[in-house]
């Protein structure tokens, strides 16, 4: 059995952990919840050796261990898989898999051979079939994320640590690493599974334990335990709707907002539609269906063959980001790390940097009051947990780093905005005020462009969603017909 007991972790100005204990059987799912910033990660990555703790011990087997690295974790058994992969990505996953470690011959040479079985093995043990001989860069997320499983198993792993590991999955895929977890669980390796997404936390753990501004809340048994009630340990108070009420009036008669006539992708693909003033508009579709890639294109941020492109009647043609912050539209991109924060930035420099030119003081130089007077609102607002504006964003949480994006965004005051996945790795509170800020923004007048593959959160918030499928728009839904089931079926073509 894997034990942390009281463990105390403190970073200069916070306190991340205070005093949490947990435990790991073998063949345990145990999942760990709790709101952006809680200390999920930084809870693992005591047990990983990447931070030590300040005060308690980690026990395996009742004997006080105490891993200085990863590689100390290892080799008691105990292996982490983070987001962001720890693979190479031109190396194939059998090279992968070995890096470090690699199998040779008794005259010194690399048993190719050997590795390629072990690496087959493990993998036919755990269900999954991934070519073995491409560079993973080739691979899609989810079979990178199956050769990380691999690397940990292939050496003997007893704990597996699953830090938000469907936050970038399909469902489909997402359904099958939940079925990997269930092959784990009959090895009687024991996991930890940390997400956002309760859903998954209540079909797949035995256990589930919240912990809540570094504290530790309890432990409970899944079986005992509704999904209210674990919300309610998180937030610390109950939330009755996990999204705003629904608006009713037709926002379809409102002005055009951007008009595009037509648009071309590189694959000769050709959609033309509009967004209006004041509209949430979900565009839903499978991953590689080609919203990100639409979007981009409106915006001068990927390539497409032709565009005839209206703003607010005014032809318009972007062809950089900088030109469509310039006119009033901005994008949120999807992937926060490479390519919306400025990772070694402070908070308020993260927030501000897309609106100097509207904090200037008299003398028109940039104006720190303003900086400071507007991060730290925006701060407030969104709830943004950090002990203070001067905190450089990679220290964030992840939840919390990507509310420093959408701070930035809302403070452009943009009239039109993207939104790329706004709430992945947010945790349920927070997505509650991301959505309530997405509809005052649009009661405002501003146009909202929701991407995303959470279908739950399209149905919730959209005023019209469009759906697409390999590169085009297949449907443009109102009403009752914004439902999960019509939009799965222009999304796979089953209409
Ligand atoms: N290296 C660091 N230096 C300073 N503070 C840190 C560091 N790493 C984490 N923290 C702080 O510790 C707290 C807990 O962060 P942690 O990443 O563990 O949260 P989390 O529960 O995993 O959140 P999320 O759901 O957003 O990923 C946060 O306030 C964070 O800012």
């Amino acid at each position: 059995m894997l034990e942390m007991k009281n463990i105390t972790k403190r970073f200069p100005g916070v306190t991340a952990l205070s005093n949490v204990s947990l435990t790991l059987k073998p063949g345990e799912i145990h999942s760990i919840v709790g709101e952006n910033g809680a200390g999920k990660s930084t809870l693992m990555k005591v047990l990983n050796g990447v931070y030590q703790a300040s005060e308690g011990n980690i026990l395996i087997d009742g004997k006080i261990v105490t891993p200085r690295g990863t590689r100390d974790a290892q080799k008691l058994g105990i292996n982490i898989i983070f987001q962001e992969f720890s693979l190479v990505p031109y190396l194939n996953a059998v090279e992968n898999i070995f890096l470090g470690r690699e199998i040779r011959t008794i005259g010194g040479f690399l048993n190719k051979r050997k590795m390629q079985q072990i690496a087959q093995q493990t993998l036919n043990n755990i269900n999954v079939s991934i070519p073995l001989n491409v560079p993973i860069t080739h691979l899609s997320v989810a079979e990178q994320q199956f050769v990380e499983i691999a690397k940990a198993l292939a050496f003997d792993c007893k704990y597996l640590v699953l830090d938000e590991p469907t936050a970038t999955l399909t469902p489909k895929e997402a359904n099958k690493l939940l079925s990997v977890m269930r092959r784990l669980k009959e090895k009687n390796i024991g996991c930890f599974y940390i997400s956002h997404h309760l859903e998954e936390v209540f079909e797949i753990s035995d256990c589930i334990s919240c912990l809540r501004d570094g504290e530790y809340i309890g432990t409970y048994p899944t079986a005992d335990i509704s999904e209210d009630e674990i919300i309610t340990h998180m937030v610390g108070r109950s939330l009755e709707h996990s999204y705003p009420p629904k608006r009713t009036q037709d926002l379809t008669q409102n002005p055009i907002a951007l008009n595009v006539k037509k648009l071309v992708d590189i694959n000769g693909n050709e959609n033309s539609f509009e967004f209006h003033v004041g509209e949430i508009v979900g565009i839903a579709g499978l991953v590689g269906s080609g919203r990100t890639e639409m979007c981009k294109a409106i915006i001068g941020a990927y390539p497409y063959k032709h565009k005839d492109i209206y703003l607010d009647g005014e032809p318009i043609n972007f062809t950089h980001p900088a030109d469509a912050l310039e006119q009033g539209v901005g994008y949120l991109s999807e992937d926060r790390k490479k390519h919306g924060l400025f990772l070694n930035f402070s908070i308020k420099d993260n927030i501000t940097i897309s609106s100097l030119k509207s904090l200037l003081n008299k003398s028109y130089f940039v104006s720190k009051k303003k900086i400071e007077e507007k991060s730290l609102e925006y701060v407030k607002q969104l709830g943004i947990k950090t002990p203070s504006i001067d905190k450089v964003v990679s220290e964030l949480s992840g939840g919390n780093q990507q509310k420093v994006i959408i701070a930035r965004w809302l403070l452009t005051r943009s009239r039109l905005l993207f939104f790329d996945e706004p709430t992945r790795g947010i945790d349920v509170g927070a997505k509650l005020e991301i959505y309530n800020t997405i509809q005052t923004l649009a009661n405002s007048g501003v146009s909202v462009v929701v991407i995303s593959s959470d279908l739950p959160e399209i149905v919730g918030i959209s005023d019209r969603v469009f759906v697409m499928r390999e590169g085009k728009i297949t449907a443009n839904l109102v009403g009752d017909d914004i439902n999960p089931e019509t939009i799965m079926q222009y999304a796979t073509g089953g209409k």
